[in-house]
């Protein structure tokens, strides 16, 4: 699904006008009509819409006028001068005072059962007004006191939720349903915008708009788009085609991780598994992994050469260790080894500062795959983790074009930036994940996509999607509780609802 920016938005606005010569007021009919639509199939008798005086309060307006004519009650209650406001704003506002359906005060607002919030959209500039704000404390007091829960409707974005961003004003009214035209906008789909949102619902403006921005910039993975990156098999099929998977990591105390990757990557597809160890940690390993996986180990780079030549994906990191053996070793394979690569965990911490590594990156033919967590991530790039939290869209996007890397940023939700600038925001996943291991399994899932022989870029953003997606299969039956492996043994279901998925 297609994300819009704010100024991919206000660009589709200004081309409607410029380029098409069509009036904006016909994609307003269309906006207004849509929200319209939403509302009248809710089991909602009174309607209280509160406007704004910009193109917002305009779409509120138009929804008003078609309500009432399907025989709601409705209330129309604009907040600042409309004298100052849009012309397409005002000249909503004439038709509806003509129509009676305008009121000066909120004594009604309780009265309602559904309350409208168009009182801005991605217009706003900056924070919040003072004056904005108060009002929109009063009318939070009065929906408060209601005995009974009003349906909360937004129009485009609840008003206060940074279109770009996701950050939301404290004042902000939380909607049960936002109503958004176009496309969704970017923020309304990271946290803690995606709060403020309830159920999202598109609707369209009446004219396509494809043409008029670059495609797909910015994507949102659904489960109808991730089915369509599945990687097919052939029916003659067999482990020397469906790929040698390696993964390098381990250290005393540090069993589990490279096991949980391994076994992942047997359970999405992988032909075979070898995971190569250091050699301390061989005998336990070989102990606790699945007998499906290959076991070997590594004293020096020779060693590990020799397991990852000719290998069609090799992971390292998962619970390698910190220690300055561990990080020169990494260093040394990262830049040697040209063949399809994910870096994860340890071997990221390895890495430094990114800009240490000078052009390793740049030069690759095949992009690596980079799995950092917000505070691998801020190791990576010396940022705060609040500031990449901030924006996380935007700062993996800059790094995945700056490095040539596939970077997966994990998170809530995850976003997978790929060398060309372009970001998938990820749909699948709960927040049951919170469990040591959770990215290990992640690890395992995006080798073994690519050793089936999906591209990097391919492979990272549905494996993250079935990862999140296998997460929430388990989180139906229990919140939280579910461990990684068990979201490694749900990969094959998901990957079965991705095929049967209607279109
Ligand atoms: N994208 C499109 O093609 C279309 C957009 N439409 C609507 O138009 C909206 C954008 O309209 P506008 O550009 O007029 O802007 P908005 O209506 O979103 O916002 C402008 C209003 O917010 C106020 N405002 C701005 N910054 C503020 C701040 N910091 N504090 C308090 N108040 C502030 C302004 O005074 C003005 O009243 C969209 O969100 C959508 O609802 C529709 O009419 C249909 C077409
Ligand atoms: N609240 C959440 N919502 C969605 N996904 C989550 C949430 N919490 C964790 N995850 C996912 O779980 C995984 C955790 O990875 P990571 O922090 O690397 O774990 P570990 O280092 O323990 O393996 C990531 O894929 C992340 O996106
Ligand atoms: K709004």
């Amino acid at each position: 699904m297609r994300v819009w920016s704010k100024s991919e938005a206000q660009y589709v606005d200004h081309c409607i006008q410029e380029d098409l010569g069509m009036p904006l007021g016909y994609a307003m009919e269309n906006a207004g009509h849509g929200v319209a639509d939403v509302i009248s199939e809710a089991d909602v008798q009174s309607i209280f819409i509160i406007c704004g005086t910009g193109n917002n309060g305009g779409d509120g307006m138009v929804a008003a006028r078609h309500l009432k004519a399907l025989g709601k009650e409705v209330f129309v209650y604009i907040i600042g001068d409309i004298d100052k406001g849009t012309s397409l704003c005002q000249e909503q506002f004439a038709i509806c005072q003509k129509l009676e359906l305008i009121t000066d005060s909120l004594d009604m607002l309780p009265t309602c059962d559904c309350i409208v919030d168009a009182i801005a959209g991605t217009g706003v500039v900056g924070d919040l007004r003072d004056d904005l704000r108060q009002e929109l404390d009063v009318i939070q007091t009065h929906i408060q006191k209601m005995t009974y829960e009003p349906l909360v409707v937004a129009i485009d974005v609840p008003t206060g939720l940074v279109a770009d961003t996701g950050a939301v004003d404290p004042a902000t009214l939380a909607a049960d349903v936002t109503v958004t035209l176009g496309a969704v906008k970017q923020g309304m789909l990271l946290y803690p915008g995606r709060s403020y949102c309830g159920t999202i619902v598109e609707k369209g403006l009446g004219v396509s708009w494809d043409m008029f921005i670059e495609p797909s910039r910015t994507m949102y993975v659904t489960t109808e788009f991730a089915k369509k990156l599945l990687p097919q098999r052939i029916p003659t099929a067999h482990k020397g085609t469906n790929g040698h998977v390696v993964i390098l990591g381990g250290s005393e105390g540090m069993y589990g991780a490279p096991v949980m990757a391994a076994e992942a990557a047997v359970y999405s597809g992988a032909g075979k598994v070898t995971l190569a160890v250091p050699t301390s940690c061989l005998d336990i390993v070989t102990q606790k992994v699945m007998p499906e996986v290959m076991t070997g180990s590594f004293g020096n780079m020779l060693h590990v050469r020799m397991h990852t030549v000719d290998k069609d994906a090799v992971a390292i990191g998962p619970g390698l260790g910190r220690n300055q053996e561990a990080k020169e070793m990494v260093r040394n394979f990262v830049n040697t080894f040209e063949g399809p690569l994910v870096i994860d965990a340890d071997g990221l911490f390895a890495l430094g500062r990114i800009e240490t590594m000078g052009t390793t990156f740049i030069d690759r033919e095949r992009p690596a795959v980079l799995t950092p967590h917000p505070g691998e991530f801020a190791a990576l790039t010396g940022m705060t983790i609040a500031d990449i939290e901030a924006s996380r869209v935007e700062v993996a996007r800059e790094f995945a074009t700056k490095h040539n890397v596939v970077l997966v940023l994990k998170g809530a939700p995850t976003v997978v930036a790929l060398p060309g600038g372009h970001v998938y925001i990820n749909g699948s996943g709960n927040e049951g994940m919170g469990t040591g291991g959770m990215g290990d399994v992640l690890t395992g899932i995006i080798s073994a996509l690519i050793g089936q022989g999906l591209p990097e870029s391919r492979a990272a953003v549905l494996g993250v999607f079935l990862h999140g997606n296998a997460a929430d299969r388990l989180h139906e039956v229990k919140p939280f509780g579910f461990t990684p492996s068990e979201v490694a043994r749900e990969i094959g279901t998901s990957i079965q609802a991705l095929m049967t998925e209607e279109e």
